[in-house]
């Protein structure tokens, strides 16, 4: 860079006679960014002006091509070296006597005061652009390195150009031999030459801080670059969480628009709502007036209901003395004629001739089957007769009136009797997939419960389970060896056993389960007439007691259910001692009956377990049904006859009126 500025030896080309050879000349910094001012440090060393005019030196083009250059490279940095060697000069330069060419030069106002305004400007925006200080030291140089005729031009200009800048010193002519106004001329361009360096030197002064002036900027510079580097990565951030922003705005729009549409139809149910809300308010207001008039129907109803209640149960009681009547008047003991059919494996049997009369009577006779003469013709009469094509049901429809005197408070007694394999066990207890006598009576049982619980009533049901094998009582419910009796009641009418086992059953599934383990435990042996004969006689009893709290009432009724054991010719049997006591049980049945048939004063009831048991159902106080089962057969004809005659008799036989159950005392214990 040194290189560019111009050398001291430029100086030296100038032809200056009367100088010095080696005169001290100071570049100041003003010189190199264009004010060249060349300063002597000691004026009043000024060697004496020659008598002669040393001739103008030629203007030299050179430096003002190394100023342009100049102009182009100068750095801060260069400026600030240059400042520093300024410094050191200005301290303590010594300058070189001015010659008068030069003097005159420097005479002229180095700068305007608007140049040196410019100076003394902190420019910070200058300043940063550094191209920009030597541009108005070029115009310097310009004004400064001028040929003669040039330099003449320009002061003239200067001293036109501005009224404020001061005027050029006016050319004082002296005479040739005046040395003293020379000198005095001498002294006061030199004075203010002083001057003029002294205001120079404060521009100067102001030029120093511009380094540091362009440090801070620099550094100013670099900040606002970094924080213009953050502040684009910020606003690049910022774009994107702007472009976030838009798409979440975008989405919270949508969801907007999308609640306003159900805010929109949630008001219009709102308003169907309120629509709806009013009609029910209305409907609420006129449902109140309804109640307010039910509750007065209501309680009116009521005191009816209560009499209509009492009404009921006295036209309930009314009934049931009605169909006590008619039982009554169909007899205390009826007889129902059941003939079997033959099975699949006993097609082969010959059959005694049936003859269905009515639905009432029968007529059977034997053929003899060599000649086919009719031997015997008997004619029976009964309150039914079921021919083998009745079903169950027909059956049992023909029973249930007996099961609803029971509920009413009257024990009834069913029993079937007949010859071995005639279909007493079929009747009452029926088979798995066509239910007899006995399960569909717990069937009605509980059903009726259910219907008399509406009118009050509430019912407890007892049910036990007593085998008469060989004179011997036993307790179907319970494995155990018991010592079992028969006792005659406190009221001397009701019939009891001792230890045997009686369970409380709630519902109908309940006894069913109780009678299938009586079933189970029940003696049964092969018989000629069947292959599993009941060899005993079997009672299920069911005890029924109601109370009616309201009224106070209290009834109780007993079903006694008996399969007899079949009636055997000893002929054929192959258990004599059990055929016989059977027999002798059956026997004594028929005795018993026919005693009452007789109306005998004495009427052998202990001459046999079953008897006594029956005691109360055959004695009077009971509503008793026989089933008198017969066998088709041929081979049967004999002891069919002598079953149906038997049937026949009890059936004309007049038992004394059934009773009903004395009510006991509703804290009765035993209940
Ligand atoms: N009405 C009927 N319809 C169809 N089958 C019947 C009918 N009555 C009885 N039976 C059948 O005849 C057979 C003998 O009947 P059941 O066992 O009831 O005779 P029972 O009189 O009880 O004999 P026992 O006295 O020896 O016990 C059985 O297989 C039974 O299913």
């Amino acid at each position: 860079m040194d290189s560019k500025l111009p050398k001291p030896g430029f100086q030296s080309s100038l032809k200056r006679p009367g100088f010095s050879a080696n005169p001290v000349k100071t570049i100041l910094p003003s010189d190199r960014i264009g004010l060249k001012i060349p300063l002597t440090t000691n004026l009043l060393n000024i060697p004496e002006r020659p008598k002669f005019r040393a001739a103008s030196p030629e203007p030299n083009p050179k430096p003002l091509i190394n100023r342009t250059k100049l102009r182009r490279s100068k750095s801060v940095s260069d400026l600030r070296s240059d400042l520093k060697s300024f410094n050191l000069k200005r301290n303590g330069p010594t300058f070189a006597p001015i010659p008068a060419k030069t003097a005159r030069v420097a005479s002229k106002p180095l700068m305007s005061s608007k140049s040196v305004d410019n100076f003394k400007k902190p420019a910070t925006s200058s300043i940063s652009r550094t191209a920009s200080v030597p541009v108005i030291k070029r115009n310097a140089v310009t004004k400064t390195a001028p040929t003669k005729s040039n330099a003449t031009k320009s002061a003239t200009a200067t001293a036109s150009a501005s009224s404020d800048e001061p005027k050029a010193p006016v050319k004082k002519k002296f005479a040739p031999y005046d040395f003293k106004g020379k000198y005095q001329d001498l002294l006061e361009r030199h004075k203010e030459l002083k001057e003029k360096l002294q205001k120079n030197q404060e521009a100067m002064g102001q030029l120093e801080t511009l380094p540091d002036l362009y440090d801070e900027s620099q550094t100013q510079l670099f900040a606002t670059q970094e924080d213009l580097k953050n502040s684009k990565v910020e606003v690049e951030c910022l774009q994107r969480e702007c472009k976030s922003q838009e798409v979440k705005i975008s989405s919270i729009t949508k969801c907007l628009q999308k609640t306003k549409d159900e805010l929109d139809s949630l008001l219009e149910t709102y308003k169907q709502l309120n629509a709806e809300h009013e009609l029910v308010v209305k409907e609420a207001s006129e449902l109140r007036e309804r109640s307010a008039n039910l509750f007065e129907e209501n309680s009116s109803m009521k005191i009816e209901l209560e009499e209509c209640k009492d009404q009921l149960f006295q036209a309930n009681i009314d009934r049931k003395d009605l169909h006590n009547q008619i039982l009554d008047l169909r007899g205390n003991i009826r007889v129902f004629c059941r003939i079997r059919p033959p099975l699949q494996s006993e097609l082969d049997r010959n059959l005694c001739g049936w003859n269905y009369l009515d639905e009432a009577s029968l007529e059977v006779n034997n053929f003899e089957s060599l000649d086919g003469k009719q031997k015997a013709n008997h004619k029976f009469s009964f309150d039914y007769v079921f021919h083998p094509k009745s079903r169950q049901e027909d059956v049992f429809e023909m029973v249930s009136p007996l099961i609803q005197s029971a509920l009413d408070g009257y024990n009834i007694c069913i029993f079937a009797y007949g010859q071995t394999g005639s279909g007493k066990t079929f009747t009452m207890d029926g088979i798995s997939e066509d239910a007899g006598v006995i399960p569909r009576t717990v069937d009605l049982l509980f059903e009726s419960v259910k219907n008399y619980k509406r009118m009050g009533w509430e019912y407890k049901i007892k049910a036990s389970f007593l085998e008469i094998y060989n004179e011997v009582l036993y307790d179907l419910l319970s494995n155990d060896q018991k010592e079992m009796e028969i006792r005659m009641g406190k009221n001397k009418t009701d019939i009891y056993v001792t230890n045997i086992t009686d369970v409380v059953v709630e519902t109908a599934s309940n006894l069913r389960h109780l009678m299938h383990v009586a079933k189970q435990n029940r003696a049964t042996a092969s018989t000629v007439g069947n292959e599993r004969s009941s060899r005993s006689h079997a009672v299920t009893k069911i005890e029924l007691i109601g109370t009616h709290k309201e009224k106070g009432e209290i009834s109780i009724g007993s079903i006694n259910l008996v399969d007899l054991a079949g009636s055997e010719s000893p002929k054929t049997s192959t258990r004599m001692n059990e055929t016989k006591s059977i027999n002798r049980s059956l026997s004594e049945l028929t005795n018993v009956i026919l005693a009452l048939l007789q109306k005998q004063d004495y009427i052998p009831y202990r001459n046999s377990k079953l008897t006594h048991l029956l005691m109360p159902s055959l004695g009077g106080n009971s509503k008793t049904l026989m089933f008198i089962n017969v066998a088709p057969f041929l081979d049967c004809f004999v002891e069919s006859v002598k079953s149906l005659r038997f049937a026949a008799s009890v059936n004309s036989c007049k038992l004394a009126k059934a009773k009903k159950n004395k009510v006991l005392n509703m804290n009765n214990s035993d209940w």
